[in-house]
């Protein structure tokens, strides 16, 4: 029986290749594998049929932000790819979320449905910026919202973790980027934690991508990263 991995490596590569040679050397129960825009604008539905077909459980990481019958159609033909995880933006609005959670009801394979709250990527004072109130007040806003739409849950970063739990309850998934083991490189995240630190705060899964993608010997960083939230 496949192990319900915590870690959702980014497969942020610019080619097919890139990401099938990756997907090769690891096995579907070491990690769940996560496809976004770079990959999908490079490569088309066709990556992701192979992924699902391989038995990996793949989130689609398109964090649609449109109209309502447009997000809600597009998740719909992003579930027949038969993808575990899709998402859009929860700031997409009560209508876009309602409609496209009840697009998903009652399709013979229904992924998970989660919304972004706040890029990991901005801080304070970027929210500022946009008039909008602090990270820790605009996620539990956003997931409040997302929550009471019935979704399935959010992607934040594991800061809010703690948090979300307390306040959405432990069934409301928190899908966590902005992972990095000490010593890692930052890169463009603001809203850091270690994947310890983040499993320990509520984190449902851990979405890693250059840590891995980027290390010296990716498979072996995998197997460190999950040993440790093991242990
Ligand atoms: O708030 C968000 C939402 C999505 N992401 C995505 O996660 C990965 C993170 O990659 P790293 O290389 O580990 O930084 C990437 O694909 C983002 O598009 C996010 O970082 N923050």
């Amino acid at each position: 029986m496949k192990v319900d991995s915590r870690i959702v490596v980014a497969l942020d590569f610019a080619s097919v290749p890139d990401a099938l040679a990756f997907a090769d050397t690891v096995n579907p129960s070491l990690c769940k594998l996560k496809v976004g825009k770079e990959l999908f604008t490079a490569s088309g539905p066709t990556l992701v049929e192979q992924l699902v077909k391989r038995d990996f459980d793949v989130f689609l990481d398109l964090k649609f932000h449109d109209i309502p019958n447009t997000v809600a159609q597009a998740c719909k033909v992003a579930a027949n790819l038969g993808v575990w995880m899709v998402n859009v933006h929860a700031s997409g609005g009560r209508k876009m979320l309602e409609t496209t959670r009840e697009a998903l009801e009652g399709m013979s394979h229904r992924p998970l449905l989660i919304a972004v709250t706040v890029l990991t990527s901005m801080g304070n004072d970027e929210l500022l910026e946009l008039g909008l109130p602090t990270a820790a007040q605009q996620v539990e806003r956003l997931a409040k919202l997302t929550q009471s739409c019935g979704l399935d849950g959010v992607v934040c970063s594991a800061q809010e973790a703690a948090h979300l739990k307390q306040v959405c309850g432990s069934e409301f998934k928190l899908v966590t980027p902005g992972i990095r083991p000490a010593g890692a490189a930052v890169n463009d995240q603001t809203r850091i934690m270690t994947p310890k630190a983040a499993l320990l705060a509520g984190s449902d899964y851990l979405v890693i991508g250059r840590p891995i993608t980027q290390s010296d010997n990716p498979v072996l960083t995998l197997q460190q990263i999950n040993a440790e939230l093991a242990a």
